[in-house]
């Protein structure tokens, strides 16, 4: 039951625990609520007997009180079963998915959009607040006491229960029929927002270059179109569901009617006495309020269908597991006859063999497209390969659990991420626990001290979000200086190609060449100027390795690396001057 719950809601156990508590408050409330009519119905009894005996006004008395203090009790104890618990939940809720989003390979992330993610721990965490403080507790809560009540009723007047409660049934099928229709709409508002979403965040990255080219209002105009689809998507939906759901509540209405008509009908055949009709009227008239409400909350339940269809694609989403204890001799890193395609299906690495060796530097060279980039993502299993396999000292990477293997390795990407706190923390993001002192010496090895030292506060300097307070060169570095105070054996570097200047990159360069050393360094690299020290060079093109040596040997060869060197050369020699000259041709 509680497996069950949890799966169906996307809920912790603890949580499945509240929701079965605050269905069971809810239930209590809705019976307690019917203390006070059986109260009523003995005290009109007794007034249509000639009036209250003496001896039994105490009792309507105490009743009285006792009524008042049951329904408080229970209304504190529902709340405290459904709000508090609630938001208990979705705290817990949250963080279940940003701890899955941690352990779930990169591969995932190649399918969903940031702002798709965003709003399924935002908003569809919030929405499901609200049902499980709200909908689903008053739902099943309401459902039950309706079925407790409707059996002493049967107990009281079957014909007068049917009369009753006929309603309920054909209420409930018309909303439950149409769950089809509404979460098809609401699948359809959904994706209209994501759209929109991904628009507005689209707008934000890339507004510099919108302007730069002209196309911000071009831009706009489809970003209009965008929110007004969720305008236009939200009132269709709520258009459908009000359809269906004030149907049903019409139908409850009818119940009233056939109890007024049936009980006449019987009265004046002299089958029922009064007091019975009257109080079925009290007792349809405060029956009738939960369900109401109930045909409301299913309605919503099967909208946070949705919600929670969503959350648990995150939730059952295999993760990469593994070994936590480290079993590699050394520190080799090896592709033994690698396949791999991303989520699109199409090969990527076709069947790559080569050793990055401990204490060497490997360049990965090759046409764009090639496969490098890949290449280094799968060293650190940022994916698993589908054919062959990756070593590290002779163990198999993917029997390693990601996060223990990430420890081997130090990563300098080409686009750096910088937080938005200190320069202090930004670094210490290499290795969590070190002292002041040690960034600061970390800081001192990747040339970064100096303009550090420069800025307002130092090393307690904000840089804003992703560090866009600093300079190409100088986000560089510090990603280097948190590679310096991680100190892995490992380290895989994605040269940059945007353009430094003359300063930057020679700091760059003698930070990169402390870094590496005696380490096992797999480096995509951009510039051949940059690979004639390294110890091997592996040139990529097409998903395979066609070339492999050290670079006088392939230079010699005057295969594809040669033929990519000769390429550079000419590069460099471009001028402006010469530009122009071609131009005036
Ligand atoms: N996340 C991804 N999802 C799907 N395909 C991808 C993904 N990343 C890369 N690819 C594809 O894989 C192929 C190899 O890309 P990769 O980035 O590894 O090449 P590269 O040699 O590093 O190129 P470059 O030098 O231009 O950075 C390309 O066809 C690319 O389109």
């Amino acid at each position: 039951m509680i497996q069950r719950l949890q799966k169906k809601f996307a809920l912790s156990e603890q949580g499945a625990v509240d929701l079965i508590k605050a269905i069971t408050a809810c239930t209590l409330q809705n019976i307690a609520f019917m203390f006070p009519v059986g109260l009523l119905y003995y005290l009109v009894s007794d007034l249509m007997n000639g009036g209250v005996p003496e001896e039994r006004r105490l009792f309507y008395g105490v009743g009285c009180l006792f009524s008042i203090l049951l329904i408080f009790i229970i209304t504190y104890f529902q709340y405290n079963a459904t709000y508090l618990a609630t938001y208990v939940e979705t705290g817990v809720r949250r963080i279940t998915l940003a701890e899955k989003l941690r352990k779930i390979p990169l591969s995932f992330f190649g399918k969903k959009d940031l702002a798709d993610l965003t709003s399924t721990i935002m908003a569809d965490c919030t929405f499901l607040e609200t049902a499980f403080s709200h909908f689903i507790p008053e739902l099943f809560g309401s459902i039950i006491s309706t079925v407790l009540i409707a059996i002493s009723l049967f107990f009281f007047d079957w014909r007068m229960a049917l009369a009753a409660l006929w309603v309920a049934p054909v209420a409930f099928a018309i909303v439950l029929l149409s769950a089809k229709v509404q979460e098809g709409l609401n699948q359809k508002a959904m994706d209209a927002k994501m759209a929109c979403a991904d628009g507005i965040q689209e707008y934000l990255e890339t507004v510099q270059d919108l302007k730069a080219n002209n196309a911000e209002d071009t831009y706009l105009v489809i970003l209009d179109q965008k929110i007004k689809a969720v305008e236009h998507r939200a009132i269709i939906g709520e258009f459908g569901m009000a359809v269906f759901v004030v149907s049903a509540q019409l139908i409850l209405k009818l119940g009233m009617a056939t109890v007024a008509l049936v009980g006449s009908a019987l009265l004046i055949k002299g089958t029922l006495d009064v007091l019975t009709f009257f109080m079925f009227l009290l007792v349809v008239s405060r029956l009738y309020d939960p369900l109401q409400g109930a045909l409301q909350n299913l309605a919503a339940v099967i909208t946070a269908r949705t919600n929670i269809a969503r959350m648990n694609e995150i939730l059952d989403h295999p993760v990469q597991t593994g070994e936590k204890e480290l079993g590699n001799q050394g520190y080799d890193v090896t592709f033994d006859r690698v396949g791999f395609a991303y989520n699109s299906g199409e090969t990527v690495l076709k069947d790559v063999s080569f050793t990055a060796r401990q204490g060497q530097v490997t360049a990965l060279v090759g046409p764009s497209g090639g496969g490098k980039t890949t290449v280094s993502r799968l060293a650190a299993r940022f994916w698993d390969c589908n054919k062959g396999t990756i070593t590290v000292g002779g163990m198999d990477i993917s029997k390693v659990e990601p996060e223990t293997l990430l420890s081997l390795y130090s990563i300098v990407f080409q686009e750096v991420t910088l937080f938005n706190n200190t320069i202090m923390e930004n670094i210490r993001l290499g290795r969590k626990d070190a002292s002041d002192d040690e960034v600061l010496e970390a800081a001192r090895l990747a040339n970064c001290h100096e303009f550090i030292k420069k800025l307002p506060k130092g090393y307690h300097t904000d840089i804003g979000e992703n560090g866009c307070a600093l300079s190409g060169g100088q986000r560089q570095r510090i990603s280097i200086a948190r590679a310096f105070l991680k100190n892995a054996p490992i380290i895989l570097l994605d040269e940059a190609t945007a353009s430094l200047d003359v300063e930057n990159e020679t700091l760059i360069q003698t930070a990169l060449s402390r870094l590496i050393k005696n380490k096992t360094v797999l480096i995509i690299a951009h510039r051949m100027r940059t690979v004639a020290g390294a110890d091997q060079i592996v040139v990529l093109a097409e998903g395979n390795v066609v070339e492999q040596g050290d670079p006088k040997t392939l230079l010699d060869k005057k295969g594809l690396f040669s033929h990519m060197v000769d390429l550079q050369r000419q590069g460099q020699n471009w001028t402006l001057e010469k530009a122009v000259s071609y131009q005036k041709i």
